[in-house]
C-alpha cells in the first residue's frame, strides 16, 4: 500500500491506471478506522482491480468546531491496520491545502434530502459532505464507491448527486458492522467513557424493541414516544426519532415495506446515529 498526500501525485496514478484499463473502487473516510470501514474495503472485492482508501477530516461538514477538534486522528494507526488487512493499493492522506485551497468558494447543495434528519441538527453538514465526495470522486477518478448504511442518509445524498450530476462512479451501499452488543462501530465510540459506552448499546436495543411494538401493529406515535422516553432513561439526549422511507427519506407508516428508523441521540457531548429497516 502507497501512503499519497498530493493530489497531483494522485492523480499521475490514477491516469495510469484508466490508460491500463483499471477498475478503480474508492472508500471515502475520515480515518480512526474499524472493522467498519475495512467492511467497505471488503465489499469492493471483484468488482475494482484498484482500491483507494481517502482519510480526510473534512473542516466544512463540521458545524460544530468541538466536534471537529474533539475527533479522533490517528494515521499512523489507521495505516497499519490497512497494510495488515491487506488490499488497498493508495492511502489517500491530503491535507486541507490538498482540498480547499485559498479562495476555496464552491458548495454542492443535494436540496431538499439535506434538510431533515442529520440535517436539521447539523445545519450546512450535508452540504460539506456532497462537496467533499464531488471532490473526492474527481481527483480519485473512482468508477465505483462504497458507503456505509450507517449513514443512510449520507448514502441517499450521495446517490441522488451521482444521479443528478450524472458522475461517472457507481455507489455500493454496505450494511452496517455491529458490535457484540449490537451497537453500531462509529470513530466516535471511541470518545465514550466506560459508562457511556456501556449505555450505548441502549441504542441498538430500543431500537429493536420500537420495531417489535410496530410489527406487532401498536399505535406508530405512542411506540416512538416510549422508544424516546427509555432512551432519555438510559441518559441520552435525543435528537430525533423518525419513521422515514428508505426510499426517499420522507415521513412513512410502519405498514410501508420500505419503512426505516432513524436515530441521533448523544451521550454527553458524543453523538451517535444508527437506522434500522421495519422489514
Ligand atoms: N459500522 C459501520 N458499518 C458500515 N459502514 C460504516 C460503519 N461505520 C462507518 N461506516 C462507513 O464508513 C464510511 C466513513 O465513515 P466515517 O469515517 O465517518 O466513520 P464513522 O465510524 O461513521 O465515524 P463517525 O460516525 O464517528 O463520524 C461511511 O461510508 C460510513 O457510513
Ligand atoms: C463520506 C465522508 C468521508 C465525507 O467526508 C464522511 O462524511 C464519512 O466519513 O462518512
Ligand atoms: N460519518 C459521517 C461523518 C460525520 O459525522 O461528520
Amino acid at each position: 500500500m502507497k501512503l499519497v498526500k498530493t493530489r497531483q501525485e494522485l492523480a499521475d496514478i490514477v491516469t495510469q491506471w484508466h490508460r491500463a484499463g483499471e477498475t478503480i473502487g474508492v472508500v471515502p473516510t475520515m480515518g480512526s478506522l474499524h472493522a467498519g470501514h475495512l467492511a467497505l474495503v471488503k465489499a469492493l472485492d471483484g468488482k475494482a482491480t484498484r482500491r483507494i482508501v481517502t482519510i480526510f477530516v473534512n473542516p466544512i461538514q463540521f458545524n460544530n468546531p468541538d466536534d471537529f477538534h474533539l475527533y479522533p486522528r490517528g494515521l499512523e494507526a489507521d495505516a497499519a491496520l490497512l497494510e495488515e488487512t491487506g488490499g488497498v493499493d493508495i492511502l489517500y492522506a491530503p491535507d486541507e491545502t490538498q482540498i480547499y485551497a485559498p479562495g476555496f468558494s464552491t458548495r454542492v447543495v443535494v436540496s431538499g434530502l439535506d434538510a431533515m434528519l442529520c440535517g436539521g441538527d447539523r445545519p450546512g453538514h450535508f452540504d460539506g459532505v456532497a462537496t467533499i465526495v464531488t471532490k473526492l470522486f474527481m481527483q480519485t477518478r473512482a468508477d465505483i464507491a462504497a458507503f456505509g448504511e450507517k449513514d443512510f442518509q449520507q448514502l441517499c445524498i450521495v446517490r441522488r448527486l451521482v444521479q443528478d450530476l450524472d458522475l461517472p462512479v457507481s455507489i455500493l451501499p454496505v450494511p452496517t458492522v455491529r458490535e457484540a452488543d449490537q451497537l453500531a462501530l462509529s470513530s466516535r465510540n471511541r470518545r465514550l467513557t466506560p459508562v457511556q459506552r456501556a449505555r450505548a448499546a441502549h441504542l441498538p436495543a430500543s431500537l429493536h424493541t420500537c420495531i417489535a411494538e410496530l410489527k406487532a401493529g401498536k399505535n406508530s406515535e405512542t411506540c416512538l414516544k416510549t422508544c424516546w422516553q427509555d432512551l432519555e432513561e438510559a441518559g441520552f439526549t435525543v435528537h430525533y426519532l423518525e419513521l422515514r422511507s428508505s426510499k426517499n427519506l420522507q415521513a412513512t407508516q410502519p405498514s410501508d415495506p420500505s419503512a426505516r428508523l432513524f436515530v441521533a441521540a448523544s451521550l454527553g457531548d458524543v453523538r451517535l446515529i444508527d437506522n434500522m429497516p421495519l422489514c
